[in-house]
């Protein structure tokens, strides 16, 4: 019986937690077909932290939604810790730009709500909430309620639901997108430490191209019609990055620059 050896890249893939492989999403309604991907590759890492930016309707969400299995892929395969993805994933944990909270549950209530759904021990899913709750800096809110909240405090709060399941990779579509820029560059600075300290490997798509760069490893940059991959950055950052001193880095002004020459010729073809 012959052995294989493993080769150099079967050590890299091992590191690939996702896998999405040339896929094609095309949405058919009574009326019209659109495709929304075409022909889009991507590797995720274990513990990277990608953003995907890009012109609006370039398929950035549907990438994301094909990720979580929420959307199914047309053409192509997406993969999971080299599971095939077939329909919606538990180890995935996705941040929408609302934070959907239910407003007669208090933060605490809120968070659980994942534990319900996904029927988490009890014991264990409280645990894990307060655990969250103080990382978060959400300590002394656990019994407000939605409304009594700041727009950054309820995304934390969803940030936690989303996190209560431990999920290998989390998906984020614009999470902070509404929020006030003094509330947005502070979540920015939370989520670097969140990522740094947890090494939550993360999908940010954002139209901020600062905010993509501040808080990514890569940068993709997608163009539309049909949404497809245009070129990636790597962001050759230290991991711990202080606000203030990463936007005068001249490593962080030359990944802006390329990615908003790239967004310009983009969104002036169209
Ligand atoms: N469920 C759906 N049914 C039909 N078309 C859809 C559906 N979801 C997305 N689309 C279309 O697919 C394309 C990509 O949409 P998507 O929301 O992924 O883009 P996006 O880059 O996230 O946009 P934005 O930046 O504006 O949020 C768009 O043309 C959109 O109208």
């Amino acid at each position: 019986m012959t052995v294989a050896t493993p080769s150099p890249s079967t050590a890299v893939e091992t590191d690939t937690l996702v896998n999405v492989d040339d896929i094609t999403i095309q949405f058919d309604t009574k009326k019209s077909s659109v495709v929304a991907l075409r022909g889009v590759s991507l590797q995720i890492q274990r513990g990277e932290f990608i953003a995907i930016v890009g012109p609006s309707g370039c398929g950035k969400s549907t990438l994301l939604r094909a990720i979580s299995g929420i959307t199914p892929t047309t053409e192509g395969s997406v993969s999971l810790r080299g599971d095939q993805v077939v329909g919606p994933r538990q180890d995935v944990g996705f941040v929408f730009q609302r934070p959907a909270l239910m407003p007669w549950r208090d933060v605490r209530r809120n968070i659980l709500l994942q534990a319900e759904m996904r029927g988490m021990d009890r014991a264990e899913a409280r645990e894990r909430c307060e655990d969250l709750i103080q990382f978060t800096g959400l300590t002394g809110f656990e019994k407000s309620l939605p409304h009594q909240l700041s727009g950054g405090m309820q995304q934390r709060a969803a940030l936690c639901r989303s996190l209560l399941h431990q999920p290998d990779v989390l998906l984020m579509d614009e999470p902070f997108g509404a929020l006030d820029a003094l509330t947005r560059e502070k979540m920015n600075v939370e989520m670097q430490r969140m990522w740094r300290e947890r090494d939550m490997t993360s999908a940010l798509v954002t139209h901020s191209v600062a905010e993509a760069v501040y808080l990514a490893t890569r940068v993709v940059v997608m163009g539309a019609r049909p949404g497809h991959v245009v070129e990636e950055f790597t962001v050759n950052l230290p991991r711990e990055r202080d606000y203030e001193e990463t936007m005068e880095d001249p490593e962080f002004h030359r990944v802006a620059g390329r990615v908003r020459e790239l967004l310009g010729s983009a969104s002036s073809h169209e």
